[in-house]
């Protein structure tokens, strides 16, 4: 079953006098449960992409279905209830608030969404994530795939249907990057989370559900 779709998704910006187009008609499904890996050369657009699925930003064309309502026709509380409750985002610099403890961190979309923590499903985040004993830290005392550990965790607090990662592992080391690939894999086969992954580095997933390159404005399945 289709939880994403979008159609003749485009998006333009002025640069100067110019305008360039940087995502060209794309169409594309993502599936309920599935791992999908978007690859593309710098610039060309893949984080742009990410933003118009998530409902970050808005298209210049086109539209975007989420479980098959037009996402940009929503009312404005309707746009940020589902940002907030059924979609997780995960950024290539963690984007912690420094000034809270890593369990605050976590915490925070349950309270910012006024949404109740399952705390047995919390605990067992946690436990996957390996970061019980780490959580009365602050961020700047814990190292980069730490963090991003951290970063998932909070991104997947609320139990989102999908989450959009950009770039996750391009501020760690190889050995640190396996092991965030990884444990998308796993949330992935553990909740059913469906995940739609940026990366320049299609080797750490070497079996994803679907593989896409952005190139030259389209996203090509390969
Ligand atoms: N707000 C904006 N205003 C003007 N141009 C923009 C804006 N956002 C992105 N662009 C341009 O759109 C193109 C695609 O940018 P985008 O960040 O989506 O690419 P990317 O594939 O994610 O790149 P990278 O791999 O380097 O992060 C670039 O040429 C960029 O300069």
């Amino acid at each position: 079953m289709e939880i994403l779709k979008c159609a003749n998704l485009s998006k333009n910006f002025k640069q100067g006098k110019e305008t360039i187009h940087v995502l060209k008609s794309i169409n594309a499904q993502f599936y309920k449960g599935s791992m999908n890996i978007i690859m593309g050369e710098s610039g060309s657009g893949k984080t742009t992409l990410l933003n118009l699925l998530s409902g970050i930003e808005q298209p210049t064309k086109g539209t975007v279905y989420y479980q098959q309502a037009n996402f940009f026709k929503l009312s404005e509380k309707k746009q940020s209830q589902i940002r907030g409750n059924d979609y997780g985002i995960v950024f290539q610099f963690f984007n912690l608030i420094p000034e809270l403890s890593i369990e605050d961190n976590i915490k925070l979309p349950s309270i910012i969404n006024h949404q109740p923590l399952d705390l047995k499903y919390y605990r067992k985040l946690m436990k996957l994530l390996n970061i019980e004993r780490i959580k009365s830290k602050l961020p700047s005392h814990l190292s980069g795939g730490e963090q991003q550990r951290v970063a998932i965790a909070r991104a997947m607090s609320l139990k989102p249907s999908i989450v959009f990662a950009d770039e996750p592992t391009g501020n760690l080391d190889k050995k640190n990057s396996q092991i965030i690939a990884r444990l998308f894999q796993q949330l992935n086969s553990l909740f059913g989370t469906t995940f739609i992954i940026v990366t320049h580095d299609p080797t750490l997933f070497p079996n994803p559900d679907f593989k896409y390159k952005l190139d030259d404005g389209q996203l090509i399945y390969k």
